[in-house]
C-alpha cells in the first residue's frame, strides 16, 4: 500500500474504521507506517456531534450551573491539562513510594500554583479536583479546617485556620480507630483533663483504639483534629474534636508519645494509594486545655464543663459538610464513566454488516440503551440534586452561624440519605460502564478500573451506606410517628398529605401519561409515604422500639431508598421549572429527567406494586415510555456527554477520547507498557528457557 493509499484511508469514517487493524498490523510487522501522522487531528465522532438537538454550549453552562462557574471551572480544567507536571498515565504502573512522591510533588506544585497565580479557594478546590489524585491535601482542605471551622470558638479559629490556610500546618481528621468507624460514641482514645498542668492528655488505651484510616495521617499530616473521649474529673463527657500537633515542624519527626504510619496498600493500582491513609497512637502525650474544640462544650481552667445553646450534634457537623461535597462528587465520577461508555459506544461496532457495508454502532442496541441511558440521566440527576444538597448546607451554616439549630436533622438526614444513594449507585454505575465498554474497558488504559477503584470507598467513609440509611429511617419514623401534631416541612412535606397518598392510586391510563412532572412524582410519593408508614404500623406492633427497629431494619432501609430517590426526582422536576436558556436544553434535560424518574419506577415496580399504588398495566405503561425515552436521548448522547466539558487529562481514558481515535492509541499504549521495553521479557533465561530445553524422563509425560 503506498502514500496515497494511505491518505484514501483518512477520506470516510467507516473507511478508517474498517482499515485502522491493517495499518496497525502493517506498523507492527515494521512497515513503518506513522499512525500518529494518519489518524491525528480526524473527529471520528464529527457525524455524531451533529445530530445534537439542542445547543452544547448552553448544556455546559446548565451542568456547571452558571457561566461564571464554566469559565472558572473551565480555565482550571485547561491549568492542569496543559500543565505535564500533571501527567497521569504512568500512575498504576508505580510502586508505592514512587506513587506517595509523584502525590507529594504534584500537591506541592499544585500549591505553588495557587500561591503563584493568587488563585482563589474556589479554583484552589477545582485545581485540586482536575490534578485528579487523591492526597493529603484533600482531607487538610475538607475536613481539617471544615472541622475547626464547625467547631471551632472565634479564639481558636482565629489562632488555627490562618497557619492552615497558609499550609503552615498540615492535618487531616483522625476520627476512625482499629475497633469502631460507625459507632462514634464507642471511640476508646482518651482526652482526660489534668487540672494541675491545665492540659489533657491524650492516650491510646487499647490495640483496638489505635486510630485507623484517616487520610493524611500516613506520613504527611504535621496535626490532626483527634476525635477522643473526654474525661474530666474522672467521668466521660462524651466524644470530642481536640487539635493535636503529631510531627515536628521542622524535620517532620513524630513528637515524644506519638506513633504514627501508614496503614498499608489499599484496593487497585496507583487509584486510592496515592494516599496515605494512617495509624496513629498516644502515649500520655500532653497539649494545652485550649485545643479542645469547644464551641459545643468548653472545660474551664478550673475543670468544669460548659455546655453552649449549640446542639452536641454539631460535633458531627464536619460530616454533615463532607457528605453533601461527597455528594456533587458522585455526579462527577459517575459522568466521567458515563462520557467514556458513551463515546466508546459510539465508535465500537459489532455485528450487523450488510453487504459489506459499516457494522452496527453497539450504541444503537436497544439493550446498550437501556444500560447507559439511565446512568446518564442519573448523572445529570446527580449534579443537580447535588447543587440542591449545597444550596440546603449553605442554608443551613448560615443558620447555625446565627445559633438557629431547627434545620439541623433534616439537613443531617438529607446528606447523609443522599450521600448513601448517589455512591452506592455512582460505584455501581463505573462497574456497568466498565462492562458496557466490553474486554477494553478492563484495560487500564480505559480509565475504568482506575476510577472504579478510586471511588468504591465512597460506599464506606464518611459513613458506611446502610448506616446512613438507618439514620434516615430513623428521621422517617420520627416524622410519621409526629404526623398528628407536627405539620412536617422541607423533604418530608409530602407526608403531610398522607391520607389522600394511601388513599388515591394511579390515574395514568397510556404511555404517554407517564410524561407528567405531576403523575411521576405522586408515584414517587405514594410509595415512600406507604413504605415509611407500613415500617411505623410495624413499629407500633413492639414493645421496644430499639428491638422493633433492628427487627425491622432491612425493610427501614427500603422505605429510606424511596425516600431519597422522591428526593432527587423531585428536585430534577423542580430544576426543570427554572429558566434554562439555550436551543432545546430544557427539553432535552427534560427527556434525561422522565428516563431517571421511569427507569427508577421500573427497576422497583415490586415496591410501587406491593404498595397498591400501580397496577400491573401501569408499570408495563412506564417500561414503553422508557423505551421510546430512550430513542429521544440517542441523538443527543454524544454531545450530551460533551457538555460536562471534560478535558481528555481528567477523563484519562483511551476509549473516552474527545476525538473518538481509539484504536491507534490503544496499540500505542500498549508499546508502552515497560513489558514492551524489550522483546524478550526478564526472567526468560532463568525461568522459560530451562523448561523449553528440559529433557523429560518421565514416560507419562
Ligand atoms: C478534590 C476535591 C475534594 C473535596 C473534598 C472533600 C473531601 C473528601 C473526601 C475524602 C475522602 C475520604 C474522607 C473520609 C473521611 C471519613 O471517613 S471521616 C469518618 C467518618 N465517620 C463516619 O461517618 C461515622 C459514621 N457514624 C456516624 O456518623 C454516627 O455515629 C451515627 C450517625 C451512626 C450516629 O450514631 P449513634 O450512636 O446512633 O448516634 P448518637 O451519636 O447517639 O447521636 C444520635 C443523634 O444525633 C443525630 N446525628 C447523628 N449524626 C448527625 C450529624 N452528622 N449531624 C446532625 N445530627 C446527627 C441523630 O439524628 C440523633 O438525633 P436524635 O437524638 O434522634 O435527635
Ligand atoms: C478510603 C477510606 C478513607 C477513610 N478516611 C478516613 C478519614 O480520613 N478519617 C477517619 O476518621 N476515617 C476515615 N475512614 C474510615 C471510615 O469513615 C469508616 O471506615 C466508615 O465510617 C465505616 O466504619 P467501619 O469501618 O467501622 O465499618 P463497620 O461499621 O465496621 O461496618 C462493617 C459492616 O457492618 C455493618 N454495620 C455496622 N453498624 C451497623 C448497624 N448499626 N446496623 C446495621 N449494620 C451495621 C455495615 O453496614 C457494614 O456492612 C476512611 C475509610 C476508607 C475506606
Amino acid at each position: 500500500m503506498g502514500l496515497s493509499g494511505i491518505s484514501l484511508l483518512t477520506t470516510t469514517y467507516s473507511l478508517i474504521l474498517q482499515h485502522q487493524s491493517l495499518l496497525l498490523c502493517l506498523r507492527a510487522k515494521g512497515f513503518g507506517l506513522d499512525l500518529k501522522k494518519d489518524m491525528e487531528g480526524v473527529d471520528y465522532l464529527s457525524d455524531e456531534r451533529k445530530k445534537a438537538q439542542f445547543d452544547v454550549e448552553a448544556m455546559k453552562i446548565a451542568w456547571a450551573g452558571s457561566l461564571e462557574a464554566f469559565q472558572l471551572s473551565d480555565r482550571m480544567a485547561k491549568l492542569v491539562a496543559n500543565d505535564p507536571a500533571f501527567e497521569k498515565f504512568t500512575r498504576p504502573m508505580l510502586g508505592r513510594k514512587e506513587l506517595i512522591k509523584n502525590t507529594l510533588r504534584k500537591a506541592a506544585h499544585g500549591w505553588k500554583l495557587i500561591v503563584d497565580l493568587r488563585l482563589t479557594e474556589e479554583e484552589a478546590k477545582w485545581l485540586r479536583l482536575y490534578i485528579d489524585e487523591p492526597a493529603y491535601t484533600d482531607l487538610h482542605w475538607g475536613m481539617f479546617i471544615p472541622a475547626i471551622e464547625g467547631q471551632g470558638t472565634e479564639e481558636q479559629k482565629k489562632k488555627w485556620l490562618p497557619l492552615a490556610k497558609k499550609m503552615q500546618i498540615i492535618g487531616c481528621y483522625a476520627q476512625t480507630e482499629l475497633g469502631h468507624g460507625s459507632n462514634v460514641q464507642g471511640l476508646e482514645t482518651t482526652a482526660t483533663f489534668d487540672p494541675q498542668t491545665d492540659e489533657f492528655i491524650m492516650h491510646s488505651p487499647t490495640l483496638t483504639s489505635s486510630k485507623w484510616w484517616p487520610g493524611g495521617l500516613g506520613k504527611a499530616s504535621t496535626h490532626a483534629v483527634v476525635y477522643a473521649r473526654l474525661i474530666v474529673g474522672g467521668e466521660f463527657h462524651g466524644v470530642h474534636g481536640f487539635i493535636v500537633q503529631l510531627r515536628s515542624l521542622d524535620d517532620h519527626s513524630p513528637l515524644p508519645g506519638v506513633t504514627v504510619g501508614d496503614i498499608g496498600m489499599k484496593f487497585g493500582n496507583g487509584a486510592y494509594n496515592t494516599m496515605d491513609n494512617g495509624v496513629l497512637r498516644f502515649d500520655h502525650v500532653r497539649i494545652p486545655r485550649d485545643q479542645m474544640l469547644m464551641r459545643v462544650s468548653q472545660v474551664t481552667r478550673e475543670g468544669k464543663i460548659m455546655q453552649s445553646d449549640v446542639p452536641r450534634q454539631l460535633i458531627y457537623g464536619t460530616m454533615v459538610y463532607v457528605r453533601q461535597t461527597i455528594v456533587a462528587d458522585a455526579s462527577k465520577a459517575l459522568s466521567r464513566a458515563v462520557c467514556i461508555a458513551t463515546r466508546y459506544s459510539a465508535i465500537r461496532r459489532q455485528f450487523g454488516s450488510r453487504n459489506g457495508g459499516p457494522e452496527t454502532q453497539v450504541i444503537d442496541y436497544k439493550t446498550q440503551q437501556s444500560r447507559l441511558f439511565p446512568l446518564l440521566a442519573s448523572a445529570y440527576a446527580f449534579r443537580f440534586v447535588g447543587e440542591w444538597l449545597k444550596w440546603l448546607y449553605t442554608d443551613v451554616k448560615e443558620r447555625l452561624a446565627a445559633n438557629d439549630f431547627s434545620t439541623l436533622p433534616e439537613a443531617h438526614a438529607c446528606t447523609a440519605g443522599l450521600k448513601s444513594l448517589t455512591t452506592s449507585f455512582t460505584a455501581d454505575g463505573i462497574e456497568e460502564c466498565r462492562k458496557l465498554c466490553g474486554g477494553h474497558g478492563y484495560l487500564v488504559s480505559s480509565g475504568l478500573p482506575e476510577l472504579f477503584a478510586v471511588y468504591i470507598p465512597a460506599c464506606t467513609y464518611e459513613g458506611d451506606n446502610v448506616v446512613l440509611l438507618l439514620q434516615v429511617a430513623r428521621f422517617l419514623v420520627k416524622t410519621v410517628s409526629e404526623l398528628g401534631y407536627k405539620k412536617p416541612v422541607g423533604t418530608t412535606a409530602y407526608m403531610g398529605r398522607v391520607a389522600s397518598l394511601m388513599q388515591n392510586n394511579c390515574a395514568v391510563q397510556t404511555a404517554e401519561g407517564w410524561l407528567n412532572p405531576g403523575a411521576v412524582v405522586e408515584a414517587f410519593e405514594s410509595r415512600a409515604a406507604r413504605m415509611a408508614v407500613r415500617c411505623g404500623q410495624q413499629l407500633a406492633k413492639y414493645e421496644n422500639p430499639e428491638e422493633g427497629f433492628a427487627e425491622l431494619s432491612a425493610d427501614l432501609v427500603e422505605a429510606s431508598i424511596a425516600h431519597c430517590q422522591l428526593i432527587v426526582v423531585s428536585k430534577f422536576i423542580e430544576k426543570l421549572q427554572q429558566d434554562i436558556p439555550g436551543k432545546g436544553v430544557k427539553q432535552t434535560l427534560e427527556v434525561l429527567c422522565y428516563v431517571y424518574a421511569l427507569f427508577l419506577l421500573h427497576k422497583h415496580q415490586g415496591d410501587f406494586l406491593a404498595t397498591g399504588y400501580l397496577t400491573p398495566k401501569q408499570a408495563s405503561l412506564a417500561n414503553d415510555q422508557l423505551r421510546t425515552l430512550y430513542s429521544k436521548v440517542r441523538p443527543n448522547a454524544i454531545t450530551l456527554v460533551d457538555s460536562f466539558n471534560y478535558t481528555d487529562h481528567y477523563l484519562g481514558s483511551i476509549l473516552g477520547r474527545y476525538d473518538g481515535n481509539v484504536y491507534p492509541k490503544l496499540y500505542e499504549a500498549a508499546w508502552k507498557d515497560p513489558l514492551n521495553d524489550s522483546d524478550v521479557v526478564d526472567g526468560f533465561y532463568e525461568y522459560v528457557q530451562p523448561i523449553l530445553k528440559q529433557k523429560l524422563r518421565t514416560a507419562k509425560l
